[in-house]
């Protein structure tokens, strides 16, 4: 049939969600406080004051979630795992947090669907953030421990593992920018924090590759691309700056173990010695992976500012509802990039969706807009594959609306409608579209 785009035999599709956002049961068998916990119940920092203390209840719901992935046609399903159900205190193990998520792999293999395990997706445990939390070095030896007992418990059950979702996030958004868990605005603290993310994640490739495991691990990376307002050369060197700052901090350790030569000139200026960065550090941080997982959602445009440095441009074009641009050409543009200039590993798309404002009219969600911004997106990742890119799945952000962080409940991601007040769930037109794109492999 002409006009149909096929994926190659074997692509993956599936969705992806995070511990904090859907499980709930925030004291459920011994789970303690996490820094979300302690963020959401501070006044101001998400909206309306909402918190993930319920979410979508997945923590007792999985198995009709997991029913739903499967009627759905899912092929894998990305979650994460909460650190503060496995070591909820100092130097306390709780096994029934492990059982919980042997539990929700042992009913997803039943249902022949994939279990993607992310181990650090944010949730970090209020007692080690009493400690300094990543800014302090030894939350890396306690996320090896952490990384440790997952691979000991489920390393058998769990045949891809993602050491960190975008240490962008956990560093920058939530150490410079203050929008996330802690709430810190501090360059120098937000470095270290990087540093230490990227060092946990090298340790965590050796402790797996010491465990003998035969599954595959890698790490999550948010990504863009980044254009200038203008030709003009104050604006083409915002462009690099803020694509150092989002891309290549992260790319350079893992790919080529340095930290990149521009970016460490301007914030060694703003932020003083790296007298964080040990000697063997970036060899440990560059240890191969497996596979790269890439998160893209938009492309950013920047201009200078006064001091030089970027500037937000407000999109021009489509929106979703978080005011992100549509932009599906940039995900090609950003996987081309990976290509040419990082890595032939395989990669695969460990988030990509949108929020859109959806309504339930006579008990149905019409989101065709979110079906237009998956088709395009499709699109553009299948152009890549046949240009000989090494793309080997995809996940849909996200099965089911969810907690979004500082927006609380107000923006809805999911391919499934979350009723909140009843827990109901409700498959979109979306989700049926996806049925029918997996069912095909493809699109028309
Ligand atoms: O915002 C939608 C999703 C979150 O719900 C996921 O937990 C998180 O992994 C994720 N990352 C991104 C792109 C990076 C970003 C996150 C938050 C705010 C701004 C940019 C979008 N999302």
């Amino acid at each position: 049939m002409n006009g149909e785009l096929r994926f190659p035999e074997g692509f993956l599709w599936g969705t992806a969600t995070a511990a904090y956002q859907v499980e709930g049961a925030a004291q459920e068998d011994g789970r303690g406080p996490s820094i979300w916990d302690t963020f959401a119940k501070t006044p101001g920092k998400v909206l309306n004051g909402d918190t993930g203390d319920v979410a979508c209840d997945h923590y007792h719901r999985y198995p009709e979630d997991v029913r739903l992935m499967k009627e759905l046609g899912m092929q894998a399903y990305r979650f994460s795992i909460a650190w503060p159900r496995i070591f909820p205190e100092k130097g306390r193990y709780n096994p029934k947090g492990t059982d919980f998520y042997k539990r929700l792999v042992d009913t997803l293999h039943q249902h022949g669907i994939l279990p993607v395990a992310t181990i650090y997706h944010w949730d970090l445990p209020q007692w080690i953030q009493d400690e300094g939390g990543w800014a302090n070095r030894r939350s890396v030896d306690y996320f090896v421990e952490y990384a440790n007992t997952l691979f000991r418990e489920l390393g058998d059950v769990v045949p891809l593992w993602i050491t960190h979702n975008e240490p962008w996030c956990v560093s920058f958004l939530s150490h410079w920018l203050g929008q996330h868990a802690p709430g810190h605005r501090d360059l120098r603290e937000a470095l270290q924090v990087a540093h230490h993310v990227l060092l946990s994640h090298g340790r965590t490739v050796q402790a797996y590759r010491e465990a003998g495991l035969s599954g595959r691990i890698g790490i999550t990376l948010n990504l863009t691309v980044v254009d200038a307002a203008s030709e003009d050369p104050a604006d083409l060197r915002a462009a690099q700056i803020s694509d150092g700052n989002a891309n290549r901090w992260f790319l350079d350790p893992i790919f080529r173990g340095s930290y990149p030569a521009d970016m460490v000139e301007i914030y060694t200026e703003q932020a003083g010695p790296f007298d964080f960065v040990h000697a063997d550090d970036l060899d440990i941080i560059r240890r191969p992976i497996d596979f790269l997982g890439v998160n893209y959602y938009t492309r950013s445009v920047v201009r200078a500012g006064e001091d030089g440095m970027p500037k937000p441009v407000p999109p021009a074009g489509p929106v979703t509802d978080m005011g992100w641009e549509v932009h599906p050409e940039s995900l090609y543009r950003l996987l081309t990039r990976l290509r040419r200039e990082y890595t032939g590993l395989p990669l695969y798309i460990t988030e990509n969706g949108a929020a859109y404002p959806d309504r339930v009219v006579d008990g149905r969600v019409d989101d065709p807009e979110r079906i237009a911004y998956l088709r395009d997106h499709f699109a553009a990742a299948h152009r890549f594959i046949q240009e000989g890119g090494n793309l080997q799945g995809y996940f849909v952000w996200s099965f089911m609306d969810n907690f979004e962080w500082a927006f609380g409940y107000s923006k809805r991601f999911g391919l499934v409608y979350v009723d909140y007040a009843t827990q109901t769930r409700i498959p979109k037109a979306s989700a049926l579209w996806y049925r029918d794109v997996i069912a095909a492999n493809g699109i028309r």
